[in-house]
């Protein structure tokens, strides 16, 4: 599954430009939403994830909340009709009480941890989880460089959980996509790498087959 992060895209263009790379290949939407607290960065919240959903009705939306407080997003992006979300453990108390709601909401939940958080911070919560991300950068801005070292995490994760979705997130592009899928990462956010390529469709089309061949390699 490959998610395009439309975060270094021409955000006034966002429908469009989300809408050309869903046309491109992409499995679902990847909507990077920031409050300037929890990362030092802004982007945009629920009003429009809402105006973008009632423009492409279909796509899956995911919402990776880069937030301190998430409980309080999480009626109004279910309103905004967003499939599954995303959120960081790292500001949160009480995690299982928060997929709850997540789940209550009709919304899949997704835990996400950044690259200083430790993997057996999630393990306890991965009965309430559909997929864990594991952050390979610093979360807060896209086009940052890859940071490798996140892929024992990955391969913990896989090497124990056969079945569970995991998605990496940051500095993935064609050069560092076989770390990912040889690690066992099958949920691919791309975004510099997709926006600024001169073919993005390639770019989807080889990101996929390499956790496709990964993939076929386990079974
Ligand atoms: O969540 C984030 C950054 O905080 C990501 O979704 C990035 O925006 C992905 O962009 P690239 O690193 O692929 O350019
Ligand atoms: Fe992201």
């Amino acid at each position: 599954m490959i998610g395009p992060s439309i975060l270094n895209a021409d955000l006034a263009q966002l429908c469009d430009e989300s809408q050309r790379l869903l046309d491109l290949g992409a499995d679902y939407l990847h909507l990077d939403v920031m409050d300037g607290h929890f990362v030092p960065n802004l982007t945009f919240g629920h009003p429009v994830v809402k105006c973008l959903r009632n423009k492409i009705p279909k796509a899956f939306f995911e919402t990776h909340m880069m937030v301190s407080k998430p409980e309080q997003w999480i009626e109004p992006m279910a309103e905004a009709k967003v499939d599954q979300y995303t959120f960081h453990v790292e500001p949160v108390q009480d995690v299982p009480e928060i997929c709850r709601k997540i789940k209550e909401a009709g919304m899949k939940v997704g835990l996400a941890i950044k690259p200083g958080t430790s993997v057996d911070v999630v393990k306890d919560y991965l009965d309430f989880a559909d997929l864990v991300l594991i952050m390979t950068v610093e979360p807060g801005f896209g086009g940052q460089k890859f940071m490798a070292d996140m892929m024992p995490k990955v391969a913990w994760l896989r090497e124990n959980y056969p079945d569970l979705n995991i998605e990496v997130d940051g500095g993935v592009g064609p050069s560092t996509i076989d770390q990912c899928s040889k690690a066992g990462a099958n949920w691919i956010v791309s975004g510099t790498a997709v926006i600024k390529a001169d073919d993005p469709k390639s770019v989807i089309s080889s990101l996929k087959k390499s956790v496709q061949t990964a993939i076929d390699l386990k079974n």
